[in-house]
């Protein structure tokens, strides 16, 4: 393995997960920013190449204290284990040690209190004295304390959702995407405790000078690929008198650049379209005189 750099290091230390759904796209939103990594053995630490950015592999829950503790600078992690670390520092007295630096739009995912299908749910207060299930006891406590409910934390680790059906719970607090594992075990959402998606975490505080600056070239190359994420460029051709009826058609373009075609009746369009171009858009441009429709991917884009 790559020797750990030594502290005061002048390198950047990022975590990400090594294995689980935020993996991937972690290391691919880091890629799209211009880093690349050689690979340790034992796959636990990735030294950066292309930039002094190197990566720890680690679980996600490590991920919060890596970064309070000094050991990583920033870290790639779900903002529900960042809000539930948090709260379980502010209920033990510490000081917040970390804080989200940007929201980076995926691995989408809300923390839920389900309760069983055949049963009738009007309000919190009648979950007085019951016991809930979840693996984000800070979260729910302070829920529950916001409502004024005394009710029992069970604490579990995973499968959640099954402790109502084992006797152990009589609703849970987890984590929903689709849905599917609630249906699967015959309970219904409730209540929306958290709304979550991966966020760039970092420490409270700038970091010092020698890595501020390198700090500050990621996130500029963060900014813009997450700008660009779901952008394309739109290029196409039309007659002055259509555009009253063609501009409408783009409220998520970027001021579009205006070209008269030498020669010809016509003007040539160019938009950064930050939105979804669907089909039926492109056929909605096409009625209103947008004429040879162009849409191109982006690959890079700097503020
Ligand atoms: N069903 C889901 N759909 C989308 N995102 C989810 C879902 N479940 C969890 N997430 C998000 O992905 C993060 C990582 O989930 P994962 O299941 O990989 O974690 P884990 O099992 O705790 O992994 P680790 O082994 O690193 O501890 C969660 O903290 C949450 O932010
Ligand atoms: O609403 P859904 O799309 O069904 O997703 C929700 C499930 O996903 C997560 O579990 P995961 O699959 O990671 O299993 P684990 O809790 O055992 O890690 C979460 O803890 C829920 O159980
Ligand atoms: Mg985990």
């Amino acid at each position: 393995m790559t020797p750990p750099v030594p502290a005061g290091r002048d390198r950047l230390r990022i975590a990400i997960q090594k294995n689980g759904r935020l993996a991937e796209p972690a290391r691919a939103l880091l890629a799209s920013c211009g880093m690349s990594w050689r690979e340790s053995r034992d796959r636990l630490f990735c030294y950066g190449e292309s930039l002094p950015v190197d990566l720890l592999l680690v679980r996600d829950d490590d991920i919060p204290g890596l970064i309070a503790d000094g050991v990583c600078d920033l870290g790639i992690v779900g903002r529900n284990v960042m809000a539930e670390q948090d709260g379980a520092r502010r209920a033990s007295g510490a000081a917040p040690a970390f804080r989200e630096w940007r929201a980076l739009g995926f691995g989408d995912c809300h923390l839920a209190l389900a309760i069983p299908e055949g049963e009738a749910w009007e309000s919190p207060a009648q979950l007085a004295g019951k016991r809930i299930a979840t693996s984000y006891p800070a979260l729910l406590s302070e829920w529950l304390a916001r409502e004024g409910v005394q009710a029992e934390v069970v604490l579990l680790s995973g499968s959640v959702e099954i402790a109502p059906r084992l006797g152990q719970a009589d609703a849970i607090c987890d984590l929903v995407s689709s849905g599917a594992t609630l249906a699967a075990n015959q309970l219904k959402p409730v209540v929306t405790l958290f709304e979550s998606e991966a966020v760039l975490a970092g420490p409270m505080q700038d970091l010092d000078a020698a890595r501020g600056e390198l700090v500050e070239l990621l996130l500029r190359r963060l900014d813009g690929a997450l700008r660009i994420r779901n952008s394309k460029l739109l290029l196409f051709q039309a007659r002055r008198e259509s555009l009253p009826e063609l501009l409408p058609l783009l409220p998520d373009a970027e001021a579009p650049t205006v070209m008269q075609v030498d020669g010809a009746d016509r003007l040539a369009l160019q938009a950064l379209c930050h939105g979804h171009l669907t089909w039926q858009r492109l056929e909605d441009l096409k009625r209103a005189g947008a004429m040879g429709l162009m849409v191109l991917p982006v690959e890079g884009m700097l503020a």
